[in-house]
């Protein structure tokens, strides 16, 4: 089968959003952003499609809230602001989603889950049973007792040991930028966009780097992780630009659009 059939076919997709995809510049929630992510999954849910979504937010939410200085914050007032936002994130979900009669669900994980045995049968136990449910389960790091993921962790590669563990038909990472340019468009404004990746080489990797938001960790290096880690596991990853999350239709349509990872 080849990707564009594949994505026709996708059923059981997780799909990530970056804190840069649901705030303003201000820090503040983009309500109107989280509304028509949340029609939009609920639409295609119903359609038969079954979703994950893993979503970064909390740090950036909670800071904001608690009116913290940004450029100086201690370890554990970003562990307290993910604490505060993570409430705030999951309120405004359920309100949203709840408006087209979605049911969705918290889950907290770290990434080494995947090294505990007894942890990753349970979480995926819990996952597919959430999906075959018709549930969203909402997920995030879990930053009160991983710290080490604040520091250096990411919610993209995050987001592939999810698709991994449910063993999803594919990933959409959904960001700031329309995909993966031969350079950082913010700081080359002749980079030019990358449709499709056969393979994430060393020379693919060299294209990428950090990020360019305040909150938003990894960039797009972290992202070919995930790709990568995904591509392994035969799930392929796009990634696209949330600004407007009906994209997702578009995506699933089989457009070209964003770059797409294939899968081996
Ligand atoms: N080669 C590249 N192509 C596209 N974006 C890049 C590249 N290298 C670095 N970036 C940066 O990665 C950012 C996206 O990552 P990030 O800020 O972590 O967003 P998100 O919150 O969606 O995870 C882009 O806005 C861009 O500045
Ligand atoms: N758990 C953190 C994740 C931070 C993060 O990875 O951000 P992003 O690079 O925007 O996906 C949060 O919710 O703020």
């Amino acid at each position: 089968m080849d990707a564009r059939d594949r994505i026709l076919d996708a059923k059981k997709i997780v799909v990530k959003v970056g804190t840069t995809t649901l705030t303003h510049e201000s820090g503040k929630l983009n309500l109107n952003r989280i509304e028509k992510l949340a029609r939009v999954l609920s639409d295609l849910n119903n359609s038969g499609k079954q979703f994950i979504l893993v979503s970064s937010g909390a740090i950036g939410v909670g800071v904001n809230r608690l009116n913290l200085d940004r450029a100086d914050m201690t370890l554990p007032e970003r562990q307290a602001s993910a604490s505060v936002g993570q409430a705030i994130l999951m309120k405004i979900y359920q309100k949203l989603f709840g408006e087209y009669n979605q049911t969705v669900s918290q889950i907290l994980l770290t990434k080494d889950i995947m090294d505990n045995l007894e942890g990753k049968q349970n979480a995926e136990n819990t996952m597919n049973t959430l999906l075959e449910l018709g549930i969203i389960p909402i997920v995030n790091e879990n930053d009160t007792i991983s710290t080490f993921e604040i520091q250096f962790g990411d919610n993209d590669t995050l987001s592939a040991t999810v698709a991994s563990l449910v063993d999803a038909d594919l990933l959409i990472l959904l960001s700031d930028i329309d995909g993966l340019f031969t350079a950082d468009p913010r700081k080359d404004p002749d980079a030019k966009i990358i449709s499709v990746v056969e393979e994430v080489t060393r020379e693919v990797e060299s294209l990428a780097s950090g990020s360019g938001s305040e909150f938003g960790t990894g960039g797009m290096i972290t992202k070919l992780t995930a790709a990568k880690i995904c591509g392994k596991e035969g799930i392929d990853t796009i990634i696209a630009n949330g600004e407007d999350p009906s994209i997702i239709y578009n995506i699933l349509d089989g457009e070209e659009i964003g770059t797409l990872f294939l899968s081996r």
